[in-house]
């Protein structure tokens, strides 16, 4: 059987993945909080998550893994959102437009993630399904003594448990220095942290041992985790934004219920715009459908994610995006009636080393220039590339109308000697990626690099 290593956050080495069940290989993933739309930075753990999911899939058979990916449905951010609708005047309670704002981001998700490859994972939790259990496990973490009440919150005490900081490997009083920690009157230590706190009446909440109220982010991926992956599971994936304190905060209540909780922590490195993290926060985003909408198809989006190693930051480019889509029109070209064939062995120790997903790509290159088309489609469906549920962008697009109207353009100005009307036309064209080719015969547009569907819109 195909060798994985894995690079294990915990504890910085590169080191084989031995399975605790060979038979139920077992990853959590932390998914999105669903107030708004993904963006590109969002869909890199999806993408990258993805890519290990179908690697195990292939090493250990496609019954064997069992993939969560949670959705974190109680936040505050969507409660401001709804909010906002009903000061809008939209119809319903609070309580209604909050279910209607997750339900409906979630959807987008959904839509969104599939169009970039990305298979459903095999469990999708939303915290709200889970309240009872985070309620248990916060019961069970005051009864070990690691958690404590006050004023209807309660308290994570890090204090009481010596391994906490053991993922960045950092000393406590460095990660107070270096994060902004919320100090309140009820908390013992600034460092401790919220498992519960109380709900106005006019926000979501749920009855409990300290009064009604709602759980911390942290509880909730410990709670769902263990729910459905049990005490000891193999891999914890997430973005290196999340290593702390979320995920610090998750191995410290998890272990102090006695759980073993995650063998390997796997995390992705940021996308970046000019050197910053993308995010909601700095408001330097793009959503993933902003992207589509555009004309990016998402095998493209795919191809350019797999381009850099997870564990590096990168950035979304223009020409990067033109490359790739070169190389899938190509490459698509090349395999139509092709009958896939097996994963081509390179592929497989690529990606088993540490997902090298750029030395796979390099494999498919190579396989392109052999002209080996079965062995070619076979290897990039591995990685989610060439598959038939993205077929169909490389089509060409139907640019008939527009042809129509600008010979229509063209033979008025040849009565008015105004050439205006034409000339405006062909630039919009042109700056869309169309060529545009005039003779005496009619004519003729057709898609060049850097085709945008989007920019045709304007034209529309
Ligand atoms: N720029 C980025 N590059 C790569 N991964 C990212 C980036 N931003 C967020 N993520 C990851 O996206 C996933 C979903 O995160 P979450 O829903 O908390 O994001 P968010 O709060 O909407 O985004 P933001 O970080 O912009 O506020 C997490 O695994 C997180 O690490
Ligand atoms: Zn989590």
């Amino acid at each position: 059987m195909t060798t994985i290593r894995l690079t294990n956050t915990a504890t910085r080495r590169k080191e084989v993945f031995a399975p605790i069940d060979p038979g139920n290989v077992r990853m959590y993933v932390c998914g999105p909080t669903v107030y708004d739309r993904a963006h590109l930075g969002n869909a890199r753990p999806v993408v990258v998550f993805d890519t290990l999911y179908r690697l195990l899939r292939h090493v250990h058979g496609p019954d064997h893994v069992t993939y969560v990916r949670n959705l974190t449905d109680v936040d505050d951010k969507i409660n401001a959102a709804a909010l906002a609708r009903k000061e809008a005047g939209a119809p319903g309670s609070l309580e209604d437009l909050i279910r209607q704002r997750s339900d409906e981001t979630i959807g987008w998700y959904h839509d969104d993630m599939a169009a970039l490859g990305a298979l459903p994972p095999t469990e999708e939790p939303r915290a709200t399904e889970w309240i009872d259990a985070m309620v248990a496990m916060i019961g069970d973490l005051i009864a070990r003594g690691h958690a404590y009440e006050a004023e209807g919150h309660v308290l994570f005490s890090v204090a009481s448990d010596p391994g906490y900081g053991s993922l960045s490997g950092r000393a406590v009083e460095d990660m107070i220095a270096g994060a902004r920690v919320e100090v309140a009157p009820w908390k013992r230590d600034p460092m401790d942290f919220v498992l519960w706190k109380p709900s106005g009446d006019d926000l979501p909440g749920w009855p409990s041992p300290w009064g009604r109220g709602r759980p911390g982010w942290h509880i909730e991926c410990s709670a769902m985790a263990n729910g459905l992956l049990g005490d000891r599971f193999d891999i914890h994936g997430g973005g290196i934004d999340l290593a702390f304190p979320h995920h610090e905060n998750e191995i410290a209540q998890s272990r102090c219920c006695g759980h073993g909780f995650a063998q390997v922590w796997m995390h992705n490195e940021m996308l970046q715009v000019e050197g910053k993290k993308m995010s909601k926060s700095l408001g330097n985003f793009f959503t993933v459908r902003d992207l589509l909408d555009r004309g990016v198809p998402g095998e493209v989006i795919r191809m350019v994610f797999l381009g850099t190693h997870y564990s590096r930051p990168m950035d979304w480019t223009e020409k990067k995006r033109d490359e790739a889509e070169g190389v899938l029109r190509r490459w698509r070209t090349m395999i139509e009636g092709a009958v896939p064939g097996a994963p081509h062995p390179d592929i497989v120790a690529a990606l088993a080393d540490d997902l090298n997903t750029a030395g796979a790509l390099a494999v498919l290159h190579r396989l392109a220039a052999e002209g080996d088309a079965a062995s070619l489609a076979g290897s990039a469906r591995l990685l989610g590339l060439l598959t038939p549920e993205l077929a169909g962008w490389t089509d060409a697009p139907d640019l008939s109308a527009l042809a129509g109207r600008l010979a229509e353009l063209r033979a008025a100005a040849l009565a008015s000697k105004d050439f205006a009307a034409v000339d405006a036309m062909k630039a919009a064209l042109v700056a869309a990626g169309v060529e545009v080719r005039m003779s005496k015969d009619g004519v003729d547009l057709a898609p060049g690099t850097g085709f945008d569907a989007g920019k045709l819109e304007d034209l529309a």
